[in-house]
């Protein structure tokens, strides 16, 4: 049984069916991507597993427990946490400030900025913040404002932040877009490395293929709703159903 099991999930906007009877099932400790074209569904998936939408009908279980109806700040409490698009920082408070927060608020059983007030009575949180900084390349940052770093480093700063919760299955949104080569290579390094030390399942959705096909073990593909393909990067590669998924768009 996966760590993540969705069943029969079907949403809809409206007259749009943005998915249409979804399954799929993550293997625990594993590096799934999900990829396809635009509009395809993937981050209305993304947004079902963490409880921003709730599906028409169908179920969504993790570690065999049902996500459906908790609310996102239950969600991340069970161990799933979300790296976004744009990345979620405090701009205002320094690096290691950032990531005493979530260390904090993950045992306090609340992600609150009032968490704060007992920043300086928690050393180990601290602690442990500091060395998920070094981790993530970033130690020598720590005191520095968030808002003053590259995008690279923001993202980098914000899987600090996600990692620091010790969570169970990460969920990675276009994790490179926007950066330029040298930031999306050192970031798959990162990654790469991530899953090397922690061990985290992880699903990623991303549009780069390099970044695919340099991560995932697993990869779906979604057209339309609906996963078309499920196999290695190297079945999927090949497969004519992805191509014509891609048609006039990315060349897997
Ligand atoms: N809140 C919403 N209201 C109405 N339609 C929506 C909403 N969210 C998504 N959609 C539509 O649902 C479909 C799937 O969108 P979704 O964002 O999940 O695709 P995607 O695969 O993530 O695309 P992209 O790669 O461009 O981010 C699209 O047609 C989109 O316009």
């Amino acid at each position: 049984m996966g760590i993540l099991q969705v069943q029969n999930v079907n949403k809809s906007f409206g007259g749009l069916k943005a998915l249409n009877n979804v399954n799929l099932d993550i293997e625990e400790g594993a590096v799934h991507a999900i990829i396809g074209p635009n509009g395809a569904g993937k981050s209305t998936l993304l947004n079902c597993f963490v409880g921003r939408l709730r599906p028409d009908t169908g179920t969504v279980k993790f570690q065999g427990r049902s996500l459906l109806g908790l609310s996102p700040h239950q969600i991340n409490q069970a161990g799933v946490a979300r790296v976004f698009q744009t990345p979620e920082i405090f701009t205002d408070l320094s690096l290691l400030e950032n990531v005493t927060i979530p260390a904090l608020a993950v045992r306090d059983g609340a992600f609150r900025i009032n968490a704060w007030s007992r920043v300086d009575a928690q050393a180990d949180a601290r602690a442990q913040a500091e060395a998920m900084l070094e981790s993530v390349g970033l130690a020598d940052k720590r005191n520095q404002h968030a808002g003053n770093l590259s995008r690279g480093d923001k993202r980098r700063l914000e899987l600090a932040m996600c990692l620091v919760q010790d969570p169970k299955l990460v969920l990675l949104d276009e994790p490179t877009a926007g950066m330029s080569r040298a930031d999306t290579n050192a970031t798959i390094d990162l990654l790469a490395r991530m899953t090397e030390e922690h061990g985290v399942t992880k699903i990623i959705i991303e549009h780069d293929m390099h970044v695919v096909f340099s991560l995932a073990r697993r990869v779906t593909v979604m057209a339309q709703g609906t996963p078309i393909v499920e196999g290695t990067p190297e079945e999927i590669r090949g497969d004519s159903r992805v191509q014509e998924a891609y048609l006039g768009g990315a060349h897997v």
